[in-house]
């Protein structure tokens, strides 16, 4: 049972507060929205809830079973879709999945062709990814982070890319397969986050500014 506590998070590039004194707990089971318009900062927020980027301030905890999990250690708890992250183009999707599968365990009862299947990308299986299309390859990380078996689930505008099939191809799979999992997801769109149980917006951390 993991648990992400920020307290009194900011986060400054030069002069400018992206965000401060922000505040979230987040529990198994709860999804988490965090919305604001285009450069507000959602992406930037993620980036520091996985520690791919320091808070400026503040205090980021994990526990997981009552134990603190170690701030770098935290990767190997969560999984993350965003627009800025890239695969090894030069795989093809099995290879890919093979590679991948070797440092996250899949959920279980799923295996990889299942998975494939449920991606519908099963006449891709020896296609290299750069051949896939910027809607195969969403599906592809969202079909990653779904279905590794880690309880903290980021994702950045994860429609992007998805056609209305798409679109409730994810609505279907957060349903079925996350109650279970920590979810945050950053968003302008309400389809996207419309079934979270809390909602922040960023725009109400930006306030504070540094004198
Ligand atoms: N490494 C960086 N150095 C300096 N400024 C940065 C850096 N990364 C992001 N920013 C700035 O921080 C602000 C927030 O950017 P961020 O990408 O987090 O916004 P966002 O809400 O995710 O935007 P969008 O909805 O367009 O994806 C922007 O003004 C951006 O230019």
């Amino acid at each position: 049972m993991l648990s992400v506590k920020l307290e009194g998070g900011g986060k400054k590039f030069q002069r400018e507060w992206i965000f401060r004194n922000l505040n979230l707990d987040i529990t198994v089971g709860k999804k988490t929205a965090i919305i604001g318009s285009n450069g507000s900062g959602k992406s930037t927020l993620l980036k520091c809830l996985s520690s791919q980027m320091p808070l400026t301030e503040g205090k980021l905890s994990f526990t997981q079973f009552n134990k603190n999990i170690l701030e770098e250690d935290i990767y190997k708890h969560l999984t993350i879709s965003a627009p800025y992250l890239e695969f090894p183009e030069e795989l093809s999707l099995k290879e890919f999945l093979n590679f991948h599968f070797r440092f996250k365990n899949l959920i279980k009862g799923i295996d990889i062709p299942q998975l494939i299947e449920i991606m519908y990308l099963e006449n891709s299986l020896n296609k290299p990814l750069s051949y896939f299309s910027s809607g195969m390859k969403q599906r592809l990380k969202l079909g990653i982070c779904f279905f590794s078996d880690a309880p903290l689930l980021l994702l950045d505008e994860p429609t992007s890319n998805l056609d209305e099939r798409g679109i409730n191809w994810y609505r279907d799979l957060m349903q079925k397969y996350c109650s279970e999992k920590c979810v945050l997801i950053a968003s302008n769109d309400k389809r996207e986050f419309d079934f979270c149980e809390n909602i922040i917006s960023i725009e109400d951390y930006k306030l504070k500014r540094t004198l």
